[in-house]
Parts: structure tokens; sequence; C-alpha cells
């Protein structure tokens, strides 16, 4: 079965997984992130055992825009950064595609230079590179994200969506392959939103390569999406196609009002 056609094609609902699973050495190559049955807990201080996800299992095709959305709590963002290496599963297999990158919902505990251009070069120091190169990085990067002519500009003088979209681009200037952006749009207004989206969306397009995972509590956010991942107290409820994930949400949305009315 071709699993990534049949991914873009239908969203399904997931049967509960196995526990227990052994550690799976190889990942499946169309995907540039995968993960099989993982599981996240911790203990409190009280030496109770919380498990935080159960089972978390996705499949995202290289290249493409995917949205994860849920209610508060129901685990979105510690399965981002598990996926992201920034948490440790308990149990499972994942896979992401490397160089990965992680841009934070608060773009001031990313965006750290005075001017967006040393910002986009920051990360650059590590490779060696002449500084026609790094221009021309820096340059390609701040270009996917609409923010070339804000090149010399103070970072402190950027809207929070301008400093979402130069993080984006210092990913991008590290030829990064995923990435995994936690709730951008959160404290951002309209115009701000679609230009951050928009940064992503282009990005994607510059490069056949890059793929991404969007957190977001944003429901009209899902038609700029390839495919979406729906979760619900740490379990990954659907997963695949945008328009039946959004049906879905949609109906639980309505019975909640009902019941509430009730
Ligand atoms: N270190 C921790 N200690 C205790 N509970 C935790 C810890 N980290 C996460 N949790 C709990 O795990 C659950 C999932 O949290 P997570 O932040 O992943 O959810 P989320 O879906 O991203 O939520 P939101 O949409 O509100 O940001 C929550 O109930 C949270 O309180």
């Amino acid at each position: 079965m071709n699993c990534s056609a049949s991914l873009r094609t239908s969203a399904s609902l997931l049967p509960p997984l196995h526990s227990n699973t052994t550690l799976r050495p190889n990942a499946t190559e169309s995907f540039a992130i995968e993960s099989r049955n993982v599981k996240f807990s911790i203990r409190t201080k009280q030496k109770k055992l919380v498990h935080i996800l159960e089972d978390c299992s996705i499949q995202i095709p290289s290249g493409q825009f995917w949205m994860l959305l849920g209610p508060n709590g129901c685990g979105k963002s510690t399965l981002l950064k598990i996926l992201a290496g920034l948490l440790c599963p308990t149990d499972g297999f994942m896979y992401v595609k490397k160089p990965k990158s992680f841009v934070f919902q608060n773009p001031d505990h990313q965006v750290v230079m005075p001017t967006v251009e040393a910002d986009v070069a920051f990360g650059l120091g590590k490779f060696n590179l002449t500084p026609e190169q790094i221009r021309c990085r820096v340059a390609k990067a701040l270009d996917a994200v609409g923010m070339y002519e804000y090149l010399r500009r103070p970072v402190q003088t950027l809207s929070g969506g301008q400093k979402q979209r130069v993080a984006i681009a210092g990913a991008l200037a590290e030829e990064c392959q995923v990435l995994l952006l936690d709730e951008l749009t959160t404290f951002l207004d309209e115009t701000d939103q679609i230009g951050v989206i928009k940064a992503v969306k282009n990005s994607l397009a510059s490069s056949e390569d890059v793929t991404a995972l969007w957190v977001t509590h944003r429901l009209e956010e899902l038609e700029y999406a390839d495919g979406a991942i729906y979760m619900e107290d740490g379990r990954v409820i659907m997963h695949g196609d945008v328009s039946t994930i959004m049906e879905f949400i949609e109906a639980r949305k309505c019975s909640y009002i009902r019941k509430i009315n009730a």
C-alpha cells in the first residue's frame, strides 16, 4: 500500500495501538516525520505516574505542511517537543529528518541579535562558510519569508509576526529540513497571522525538501495545510485529510455546545 498517497487523500480514525512497542530501527523514507506508539509519562513529586501521551502514531510526508490541533492540554506541545528532541519519549519509535528546527511561540525567546541580518546569520557560525556564502544564505532565507527588505532593521522594531518570520528564516538559513512550529500565531493579530502562515507556505514552496508541522488552536488556519492531526487526551484521534478533520472538529464543537446548553 502506498501510505503516503492514502494519507493525503483520507483522514482516518485511529484505533488504539499496542503498548510496549519495541523500537523500530528504520523509518519509512518517504516520511519526514514519523512516530509509532510514542508514549510520554512523568512522575510527580508525590511519586504519582502521570501519562501525558499514549501511543501517538503519526506520519508526515516530505515537503508537506501539516497542522496539529486539539483541545488545551491534550498533549500537542509535548508531542512537538519530543519530535524536536527537547523531551525524551518514555516508549515508542520516532524519526524526524535532520537538520530540524523548533520555533517557539514567543519569538523573543529565539530572536536575540540586534538586527534582522545578524539574527538570521547567527546560527551559521558553526558552518565553514565564507562571508559571501553567509550573505547569500541570509538573503535567500529572508526572501523566502518575505522579509528581505527588513535586512538592516533592529529586531526590537519588528512586530511579533515579523519576529516569527525572522526566526523561521534563521532555521531556513541553516538549511533545516523540518520546521516544528509551536503555536506561532497565538498572540498575533490577523495580518501577522496570515503573514507567518504564508511565510511557512513559501518556505516549503522554495525548497522541495522542507517539511513543517504547525501546532495551532485556530481552526481557520487548517485551510493552508496539506494534512492534519487531531489529538484528545494524549492520543492521536484522527490523522490525514484536512476537510474531514475540520468537519470532525466542528461536529465536536457543536456537540459540546449542545451539552452545555442542555
Ligand atoms: N512537566 C510537566 N509536569 C506535569 N504535567 C505536565 C508537564 N508537562 C506537561 N504536562 C501536562 O501534560 C498535558 C499536555 O500538555 P501540553 O502542553 O503538551 O498540551 P497542549 O495540547 O500543548 O496544551 P495547550 O493547547 O494548552 O498549549 C497537560 O495536562 C499538562 O498540564
